[in-house]
């Protein structure tokens, strides 16, 4: 592959496609494409406009508000393990980076009042609908994916929708001083299904092509980015493929971006379906129940930490 293939493909999710009817050629088509660039990157640039650049602005908006507080206001929503979020303090490890982990409608509800006591008109609202938006376009993604390989009907067995929850993520990148190390998250593997992702139109992602080059992805203003975790590697039985990826910093401007993180349900069970285990893809993972991988393992940042963990 020469040099001009190295771009994070772009796939266009207007609201005429996520409305084709699930039996037509065009809507067979996207999946396709969906699919494959999933396998072959494990990431791509999607343009969703049920999640508009207005309602990204407005999240952005208290997203910057949230990490302006006083420090001693930020450190009293400190959860006592990464798996329920909270916040997370930049640290000698990773001096760039802090981050809001705020699980869920009552969570949202109870850190509004954590960290405004007299209230903050519209954050709720704005978090709320980012992650039911976030979360439909999750299952519409799967949907293509599992359809896609041939399993629409474990996807509709599965009943995704019950078993999988969504949970949004703020992270703020602070500019590095000079000789700073630019890094402003190290190299990892999501532990999600689909990771999406939005910022505040400053880049600095990162992924490592199956080639071996970090490329940056440049996300046009108003679009989102795709990544494929470990959990929809063993659903596919390796087929698709979780990308390593990272934040560099540059520039002059901070980032902020938010990060939506699709995970199996407490005691969901991750097997592969069997259509999808043969001699070209003997099984990789024996069936495991996800939140105890997460629990034993969310703070492994190693790269093998499912194949260490459920490996065949
Ligand atoms: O900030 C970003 O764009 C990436 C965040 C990320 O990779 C993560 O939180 O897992
Ligand atoms: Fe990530």
């Amino acid at each position: 592959m020469g040099e001009a293939a190295e771009e994070i493909p772009s796939i266009v999710l207007s609201g005429e496609v996520v409305e084709l009817d699930r039996e037509s050629e065009e809507w067979k088509v996207v999946a396709k494409k969906v699919r494959e660039v999933c396998e072959t990157w494990g990431c791509f640039v999607v343009e969703y406009d049920k999640i508009p650049i207005e309602l990204q602005e407005e999240l952005f908006e208290t997203t910057k508000d949230m990490f302006d507080l006083p420090e001693e206001t930020k450190l009293k929503y400190k959860k006592a393990t990464p798996k329920d979020g909270g916040y997370v303090v930049s640290n000698p490890f990773i001096p760039l980076y802090e981050s809001f982990g705020v699980y869920g409608e009552d969570e949202v509800r109870a850190f509004e009042k954590l960290m405004w006591p007299r209230g903050k008109p519209g954050f709720c609202e704005v978090q709320i609908s980012v992650t039911a938006k976030m979360l439909e376009l999750n299952l519409l993604l799967l949907r293509m994916i599992f359809e896609s390989i041939g399993v629409g009907d474990f996807y509709n067995s599965k009943a995704m929708d019950d078993n999988i929850v969504g949970r949004l993520r703020a992270h703020k990148y602070k500019l590095p001083k000079e000789n700073q190390d630019p890094i402003g998250l190290k190299p990892h593997v999501d532990k999600t299904i689909l990771t999406i992702l939005c910022q505040n139109s400053v880049q600095g992602l990162e992924v490592l092509t199956k080639q071996g080059n970090w490329i940056p992805i440049n996300i046009p203003r108003g679009a989102l980015v795709v990544i494929v975790g470990d959990a929809l590697e063993a659903w596919t039985n390796g087929r698709l493929h979780p990308p390593k990826h990272r934040v560099v910093m540059s520039g002059d401007k901070e980032r902020y971006s938010c990060g939506f993180f699709a995970i199996p349900k407490d005691g969901v069970t991750i097997e592969a379906p069997p259509e999808l285990v043969d001699n070209d893809y003997p099984l990789r993972y024996r069936p495991f129940v996800y939140s105890e991988y997460l629990a034993k393992h969310i703070a492994n940042v190693s790269f093998d930490a499912l194949k260490i963990y459920a490996g065949v």
